[in-house]
C-alpha cells in the first residue's frame, strides 16, 4: 500500500535544513520519505547503485520495502559525499556490522555542527559500544542522538499512526529531530537518556526471539504477558547497571519497542525466534529471512557481559543456550519455571530481599 506525503510543503517556500539518510535497507526508506513529506532536500545514500537506480526510477525499493511508494522528492545515490553535502541533519540505519566502517567512510564529509542520529537497535560486538558511542568516537561531534522506539519500517510505510524517542543531552539536536520528523502519522518525543533509549532498543531484539520461538510452540496469552514482563525486568535490571535510568524503560524506547517486537511478524527477530521454535536450525531461520536480526548477535553480547558482571539475566541466558548450545526450549522453559522465584519490580523490592527471605525460611523449616 502506497502512503501519500503527510503535507505538500514545497521546499520553494520554507527553509527546512537538508536531510541525508544513510542506509538502503527499510528502515531508511521509511525515514527518508518521513523526512521529505516535512519539505526537506532529503539524499538517501546505498551502497547498491543498482538499488539506486531502481529506486529513483520506480520510486519503489524493491528489495527492502517493496509495498511502499517512495515520496517524490527523495533521491537515491551511492555517492556518498553528494548525499552528504550541506545536510544539516544525518539518520545512520545501517546494521551494527557495518556502522563504524559507513561512518568512518562518511566523516569527512558531514558539515560542521550537522546533527547525527543513530537508529541503529545493536551493539558493535568488539568493543561493545552502542551505536551513538561510536559516532561520538568517530566524529567528536556535540550534536549526537538516537532515536529508537517502537517502529516497524512497515507498518510506518503504511501510514500507521506511530511514535519514537530522540534521546540526546544536546537540546538542539531534540529539537531539530522532533521538527524534521513529526507529521501526521509520525510523532517524536523527546528523552535526554540517550543510553538507556539505546540500550533498549538493542535489548528488546533478544526478547522478541524468545517470544517468537514460545509463539511457534503454541504458548498462550498468560506465557507471553509473563515472558515480556520479565524481559522488561530484565532488560531494565542490565541497563540500569550500565548506568541507564529505569524511567526510560517505561516509555516507547523501553515497554513500547518490547510490544510491539515481541507482538508481530513484521519484526524480523520475531521471525528468527519463530522459524526455530519449528523446528529450522538458527542458520536456516538466518537464511529464510535474507534481512538483518540484530538480537542474534546482541543476545551473546549481553550474555557475556552479563556473566562478567555478575547480573542476573535468565532469559537472554536460556535463549543464548537454546540457539547456540542445542539445549531444547522446552527443557529451557521447564528450567526457567524451576528456577529462583524472584521480585516482581526491582525497583520496590530488591532481589536481594527476597532471596534472603526465602533462605530464611528454608532454614526454618529444616527439621532439628
Ligand atoms: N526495519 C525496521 O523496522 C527498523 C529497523 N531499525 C534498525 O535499523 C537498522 C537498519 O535496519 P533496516 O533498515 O531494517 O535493515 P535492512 O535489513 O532492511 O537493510 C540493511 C541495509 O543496510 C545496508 N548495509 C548493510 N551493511 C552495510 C555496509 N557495511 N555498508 C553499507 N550499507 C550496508 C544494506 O545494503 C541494506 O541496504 C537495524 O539496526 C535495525 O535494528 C530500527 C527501527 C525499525
Ligand atoms: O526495531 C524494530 C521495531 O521497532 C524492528 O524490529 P526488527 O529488527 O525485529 O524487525
Amino acid at each position: 500500500m502506497a502512503v501519500e506525503p503527510a503535507s505538500q510543503v514545497s521546499t520553494d517556500d520554507i527553509h527546512v535544513p537538508p536531510v541525508a539518510v544513510l542506509g538502503g535497507g527499510s528502515f531508511g526508506t521509511a525515514l527518508a520519505s518521513i523526512a521529505s513529506s516535512g519539505g526537506a532536500r532529503v539524499r538517501q545514500w546505498m551502497r547498491d547503485a543498482t538499488l539506486v537506480d531502481h529506486v529513483n526510477t520506480h520510486r519503489i525499493n524493491h528489495r527492502y520495502l517493496p509495498e511502499f511508494r517512495i515520496h517524490p522528492d527523495v533521491v537515491a545515490s551511492s555517492d556518498l559525499a553528494w548525499v552528504l553535502d550541506q545536510a544539516q541533519l544525518v539518520l545512520i540505519a545501517i546494521p551494527s556490522g557495518g556502522f563504524r566502517q559507513v561512518v568512518r567512510q562518511a566523516a569527512p564529509h558531514f558539515s560542521d555542527d550537522a546533527i547525527l542520529v543513530s537508529t541503529t537497535k545493536g551493539i558493535e560486538t568488539d568493543s561493545f559500544l552502542l551505536m551513538s558511542q561510536i559516532l561520538e568516537q568517530e566524529t567528536g561531534s556535540a550534536h549526537i542522538g538516537v532515536l529508537s522506539g517502537p517502529n516497524l519500517a512497515a507498518e510506518i510505510a503504511q501510514g500507521h499512526l506511530s511514535a519514537s524517542v530522540i534521546a540526546s543531552d544536546d537540546e538542539q539536536t531534540r529539537s531539530r529531530v522532533q521538527a524534521a520528523l513529526s507529521c501526521d502519522h509520525f510523532r517524536v518525543y523527546a528523552s535526554n537518556d540517550r543510553y538507556g533509549v539505546e540500550m533498549g532498543g538493542a535489548l528488546k531484539n533478544i526478547y522478541a526471539i524468545a517470544v517468537g520461538m514460545a509463539a511457534a510452540l503454541g504458548m498462550g496469552e498468560n506465557t507471553r504477558s509473563m515472558l515480556m514482563t520479565r524481559a522488561l525486568a530484565e532488560m531494565s535490571r542490565f541497563a540500569v547497571a550500565q548506568g541507564a535510568s529505569p524511567m526510560t524503560f517505561l516509555g516507547l524506547a523501553g515497554v513500547g519497542d518490547l510490544i510491539v517486537t515481541c507482538s508481530s511478524n513484521l519484526s524480523r527477530n520475531y521471525r528468527v525466534g519463530y522459524a526455530m521454535g519449528e523446528g529450522r536450525t538458527l542458520e536456516g531461520a538466518i537464511d529464510a529471512l535474507g534481512q538483518v536480526a540484530e538480537g542474534v548477535n546482541t543476545v551473546s553480547l549481553i550474555v557475556k557481559r552479563a556473566s562478567e558482571e555478575n547480573i542476573y539475566m535468565p532469559l537472554a541466558t536460556g535463549l543464548y543456550r537454546v540457539m547456540f548450545e542445542g539445549v531444547a526450549p522446552r527443557d529451557m522453559a521447564t528450567a526457567l519455571m524451576r528456577s529462583e522465584q524472584s521480585s516482581d519490580v526491582e525497583f520496590t523490592l530488591p532481589r536481594e530481599d527476597t532471596r534472603r527471605a526465602q533462605q530464611q525460611t528454608a532454614a526454618r523449616d529444616i527439621p532439628s
